[in-house]
Order: structure tokens, then sequence, then C-alpha cells
């Protein structure tokens, strides 16, 4: 598909693009937030959005109303709302899959329409018809699973967007998990990981699920096979695998022909780093229930409601994707951090770096043809306060501006409440001293200060919040890829290295190295046995 046939238009060769590049020459390279507070007592409004379980303050970036009124202008000239709602009326917009984008559609309630939604295309009508009872059967499944007393550990296997989303959903929802099931997320080929997780487990008491959208992956069908011969040897029987094992796979023939029958299935418009609404997501059904789970689809929904409807200037991820293009493209910021002030978030800086850098780590438009500007910023983090204690010294001193993603909750979770105040106040000084600075005569106790950052506010860690917070940042995506003109959703960049895998592995034995560049063949030979 043609960028021009799928009305859209590439951000550099839009007008607003080069009004962009004036503006950013005249005021956007100096740009100071301080000057702007004091010119602006409105600032702190005008910069902020509330949007369904999410508030935002993005009045510390560089950023003035003239900057945003002329990214929403790019906005509109790349045709951001008619690939939006291409994308909600399951047109294939993946177009190098042929496929259709409808995670949103998993979020759905059921089995209304909501009114004003658009005229429904065949693939829309069909998911619609699909989801619902695929998701009462897995949210069956999983109540099954709570109650029953003799399963006491779940061993989700599988890696990328098939281990990241459940894994960082049941951290972050960990004080209303099931108290009596433990949950194991094996997910690396090193054997350390799987066999670490085994040496702690009954065959008798574990649930293996074999999570993989297509059910190929090397590194999950290794640890499924492991799996299975370990179970097989400790007594279980074939019938007993029936019972110890579930797929979660939009390959159900491939799942049967490794033994196992339970299977949950999905949709190849559901891509795997947007999967954890999807039967991926039923190790977090197991821990948190079928209402749990449902709680987060409806946050999710609430987020996609907004995105779908809310005018481009009211809409926090296009606001925030609009700012994600400003500072890649012409303040030429390479990185983003993300500090979840929140030690049950831990794992969303990892979640986004799949969802972000797999999304939008493009260097060709929809056409193939090579970029002249930056996509994707590297995205990275720790959680707050720790990041305080290892690289914020280079967030506040260091020559590279690096805009940090500050994630704070007002209510304290269910431990040790009486500290949650410490915590929010070092977030909140985190970001004040980012931005204001100190002035000294020694350099070294010298802080520029200009440094931007956005404030994030959950009222709370539940799961309605937690499903809103995520299809914000899958929204997001969604936007900054739009305006750079890419698909967002497929990732062949993953494949070389997985081809070249397989053809060294065997290699690896003998250390023949032959038809190798010297420096492969050389690690090869130093890598062998003996070598
Ligand atoms: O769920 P699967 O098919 O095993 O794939 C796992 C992951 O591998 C990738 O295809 C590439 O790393 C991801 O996009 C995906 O989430």
């Amino acid at each position: 598909m043609t960028l021009q046939a799928a009305g859209r238009v590439r951000c550099d060769r839009t007008a607003a693009w080069a009004a962009l590049q004036a503006h950013y020459d005249a005021a956007g390279r100096g740009f100071d937030v301080r000057d702007a507070f004091a010119a602006d007592p409105q600032r702190f409004g005008r910069f902020s959005q509330e949007a369904p379980h999410v508030f935002a303050d993005l009045s510390k970036n560089r950023i003035g109303a003239d900057t945003e009124a002329l990214l929403l202008q790019l906005a509109r000239e790349c045709g951001l709302e008619g690939w939006r709602d291409a994308m909600f009326a399951g047109e294939a917009i993946n177009h190098t899959e042929q496929r259709a984008v409808m995670h949103w559609l998993l979020r759905e309630p059921a089995p209304a329409v909501p009114p004003a939604a658009p005229e429904a295309s065949g693939a829309v009508a069909a998911g619609r018809r699909d989801v619902h009872a695929t998701l009462q059967a897995m949210l069956d499944f999983a109540e099954r699973v709570r109650a029953d007393d003799a399963i006491t550990d779940i061993v989700n296997i599988g890696i990328g967007g098939s281990d990241l989303g459940p894994s960082m959903v049941t951290k972050a929802l960990d004080d209303l998990c099931h108290p009596g099931k433990r949950l194991h997320f094996v997910s690396n080929v090193d054997g350390a990981e799987l066999g670490g997780v085994l040496r702690t487990l009954r065959p008798e008491s574990t649930l293996f699920l074999v999570a993989s959208k297509t059910f190929t992956t090397a590194e999950t069908m290794t640890n499924a096979h492991a799996a299975r011969a370990w179970f097989l040897a400790r007594g279980g029987s074939e019938e007993g695998l029936q019972r110890h094992f579930a797929a979660l796979t939009t390959n159900v023939e491939a799942a049967a022909a490794f033994g196992i029958q339970t299977t949950f299935g999905f949709w190849d418009w559901v891509g795997g780093r947007y999967s954890l609404w999807s039967a991926i997501g039923l190790p977090i059904a197991i821990a948190v229930g079928a209402e749990g789970f449902r709680g987060l689809l409806a946050g999710a929904h609430a987020m996609d409601e907004h995105f779908r409807t809310a005018p481009l200037e009211r809409s926090l991820p296009v606001r925030l994707g609009l700012l994600d293009v400003w500072y890649r493209n012409f303040h030429g910021f390479a990185t983003r951090s993300v500090a979840p002030y929140s030690h049950a978030l831990r794992r969303l800086p990892a979640y986004l770096q799949q969802l972000e850098m797999e999304s939008n780590g493009k260097g060709v438009d929809a056409e193939g043809e090579t970029l002249p500007f930056a996509t994707s910023p590297v995205v990275w983090g720790e959680p707050g306060t720790n990041g305080q204690h290892a690289f914020f010294q280079m967030i506040h001193q260091g020559p590279d501006i690096l805009p940090v993603e500050f994630i704070v909750l007002r209510e304290p979770g269910r431990d040790l409440p009486e500290q949650h105040p410490r915590l929010v106040a070092n977030a909140l000084a985190q970001a004040k001293a980012l931005m204001q600075g100190k002035a000294s005569d020694d350099g070294h106790r010298r802080f520029t200060g200009n440094r931007p950052s956005t404030f994030l506010v959950l009222d709370r860690l539940d799961p309605p919040s937690l499903g809103a917070l995520i299809a914000l940042y899958e929204h997001r995506v969604f936007v900054s890829g739009a305006l750079w003109g890419i698909n967002s959703f497929d990732q062949w960049g993953v494949e070389l290295g997985k081809v070249l895998a397989k053809d060294l592995e065997p290699r690896l034995a003998s250390g023949n190295g032959e038809g190798l560049d010297a420096s492969t063949a050389g690690l090869l030979r130093r890598l062998a046995p003996g070598g």
C-alpha cells in the first residue's frame, strides 16, 4: 500500500515540517522552560491533560503553544486522523503482512458496539463474533485453575510479546494476585532460566502455559520441549500432560502436534507486542481473576475511546506522540527514560522497549524508501528511586539531554504505605531539579536545568488504570509511527539473526568456520569445545 493510497503523507513532505524546522531554529533550540513558566501563569493547565485513568503534566517540556499548534498541523497534514480511523475500521494497515491491527477489539465490552463506532468492516465484524466466546472460555479456565488447590505453580513459557506483557502486568498487580499461585515466567533459551524454575517445582502441582503466537519461536519451543521432558521424566503421563499443559497461540495445529489439547487461540490481527489482551493474557487472568482481567480490558477500552474520539489537541496519546516527534527529529534527543516511581511497575521499561522499539525502530517508510530522519527513541529506565542512585547523575549534569517520563501513583500500594510520601516527594523533586537547575560558581556543583520531563499520574495501580496506561503507550507509538510514515506493526528486523543462529548452532560442536567472515569464524573456534 502506498502512503498516498492510504491517505498518509510522510512528515518530512509536509508544509508543517518546514514550519517546525523554522520554528525550531528561531525559538525551539533556545527554549527555556523556566522562562516559559514565568511568562505564562496558565502553563501548567495548558500543558496538562486528563485522559481516562491517567493525568499527564507536559508543562516541564520544551514546548510552547506555538510548537504544539505546528505539531498538530503536522499531524493533520500527515493524515493521522484517517490512519487512526483505518485502524479502528479493521483495514489491513499492517500491509507488509497483509493484516488488520485490531488489538483494541479485544477490549471492547461485550456485546455492545459503542454507539458512535464507525461502520464495522468485515474484519471487525468477524473479530467481534470470535473475541468474546474465546475470552469467556479463557476466563472460565483461569477461574478453574484459581479454584484448583492442587495447582500451586504456573509457568509461562514464551518470549517477547508472549512474555513481557503478562510478566509486567502480573508484577504490577501483585497486591491483587491469588495468594496460592506462584507465577513463573521463562523466556530465555539459556537453560539457567528454566532449570532454575524447574528445580523449585513438582509436576503434579504445576501448570505450564506454552505462549507463542506462531508456536515456532525457537526459544519457546526449546523450553516447552524441555519442560515436557522434565514432566514425563518425573512420572507424569501423556494423559497428565493434558491437565498440566495449555497452549496460547494462533497456531492451534502446531499446539496439537506438540501434544497439547487445551488451547486458547487468538488471531493474526493481534501483534505479538499488543497481545496481552488476548489468550496471551491467561497468566494475568489466573493471577487476578476474571473480574480483574475484565477491569484491565475496560481501562484499555476507555483509552481506546479517548484516542478514537477526542480532538487531536485534547488527545493524550496524540500530545505525547507529537512530543516524541518534536524531540527526536528537531531537538535530536535520542532516548527517553521511563521512571516509574513504583516497585510494582519495575518491568514497565522492559515492556515498553519492545512496544516502542520493535514497533517504530524502522529505517524505511511504508513504501520501503530509506528515511532521511530518525525514528524511535531508545526507551530505557529503572524504577525510582533506584535510578536516582545510578544514572540520574548523567540526566542532571551530562552533556546529553535525556527526557524523562515519571510515572507516579497517588495512592500507595498494600505494603508499608507510610513510605509512599517519601517516594512521591522524590519523583517531584527530581522533575523539579531537572527543570530548575542550580546556579553555582563551582562547575561540579552546577545544574544547568531546563532538562525536560513528563509526569504521568495514576490514582492507583488497579487493573483499569494499568490497562489505560498500557493502551496510552500503544496509541502514542501509533501516532509517532503514523507521522514517520512507517509500518509500526511488522518486525522484519528480528528475522536475519534467527536464520543465522540456525546455521551457526551445528558449527559450534566442531568450530567449523568455513565460509564465514573472519571474526565469526575466529569466535566460533574460540567457543567450540576445547577452543
Ligand atoms: O509469540 P511468538 O510467535 O513466539 O513470538 C515471540 C516474539 O518474537 C517476535 O516475533 C520477534 O522477536 C516478537 O514480535 C514476538 O513478540
